[in-house]
């Protein structure tokens, strides 16, 4: 069941969201992460939140559905190359898990599939190999937003991302606030990371049970060192499930987390103001020290 009207031979970045709905012909479904971004104020402005330098060639999107998105970064791809002449190396690459929606991609923006412009795989982007990407812009799949996230981030390269607004506030509250945590420590070990836009569920068609926002993140070397990042992480867990414990009895309290074999040489090393301190207070500057610490006197066994 297809609406003819629009579609393939329309120029990028102008197919309205509802008419690619229709035309996809199957309903988008809440129970498989699908709510599609019908505000069209909002989709033209995704694509722009990318950093001014950022490297627009390889654009990766997560989740295309009808493709309302992925008709905006095409519109980004063709008109940059447009203006710089190098539009054989430009390509827009989408993994969508629904085997529907896949192909409707692919027959909606035949032409730029046929021009080796858009690549669209069908396959869930916790397996799939992630195809080489210079940037993501994604509305993803709020249900596995947050192993998606921390797939991405290690690539660094920039994000701007729709997540759940309470997801994107833990990722960027500060040391001290009641949202800081592990997600906010772990993010910012790979990024900048801010929030460019709350979006509310009016923009969803179906509407979700909860505001989004879109977050960017830009990614940069950490002001700290960490000898060991797999364990730095892990340390950042344990601590933090016992945020509301002082330092001290949170090292202690953990190391079946944190893989430490002798948390008290670690309590014995630290200073005494810090152990005295909360995890929910502590800079991550100062979470890497003590995570170092920890990796030479706390014997940490292997992941
Ligand atoms: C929130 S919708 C966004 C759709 C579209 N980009 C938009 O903005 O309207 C998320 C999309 O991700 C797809 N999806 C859900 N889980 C996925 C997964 N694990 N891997 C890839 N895509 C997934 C859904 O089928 C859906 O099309």
């Amino acid at each position: 069941m297809t609406d003819s009207s629009a579609g393939e031979g329309t120029a990028y970045g102008q197919r309205d969201p509802d008419a690619l709905a229709r035309r996809a012909g199957a309903r988008a479904d809440p129970d498989r992460d699908q709510h599609f971004l019908v505000d069209d104020r909002v989709l033209d402005r995704i694509p722009g939140y990318l950093p001014d330098d950022a490297d627009r060639s390889r654009l990766l999107e997560i989740g295309g559905g009808a493709g309302a998105l992925t008709d905006r970064l095409l519109a980004a791809a063709t008109g940059d190359a447009a203006a710089t002449g190098d539009s054989p190396s430009r390509r827009v690459t989408v993994i969508e898990r629904d085997g529907a929606f896949a192909e409707f991609l692919r027959e909606e923006f035949a032409a730029a599939v046929a021009d080796g412009l858009l690549d669209v795989i069908e396959g869930d982007a916790l397996d799939v190999d992630l195809p080489p990407f210079s940037a993501c812009v994604a509305n993803l799949p709020y249900g596995v937003s947050s192993e998606i996230a921390f797939r991405l981030l290690p690539e660094k390269k920039p994000l701007v991302v729709m997540f759940q607004a309470e997801f994107a506030d833990r990722m960027v509250a500060s040391a001290g606030e009641s949202a800081y945590g592990r997600l906010s420590v772990s993010a910012q070990h790979y990024a900048d990371v801010e929030i460019v836009e709350r979006v509310p569920k009016e923009a969803f068609d179906p509407q979700p049970a909860v505001e989004s926002a879109v977050v960017r993140c830009t990614p940069r070397d950490p002001d700290y060192v960490v000898g060991d990042e797999a364990f730095f992480l892990r340390f950042v867990k344990a601590l933090f499930t016992q945020r509301r414990k002082t330092v001290r009895n949170a090292v202690r309290n953990t190391a079946h987390i944190s893989g430490l074999d002798d948390p008290e040489a670690v309590v014995d090393a630290a200073d005494e103001e810090l152990l005295r301190s909360r995890p929910g207070t502590l800079e991550p500057a100062a979470f890497a020290a003590l995570a170092e610490l920890a990796r030479e006197r706390g014997s940490p066994a292997e992941a």
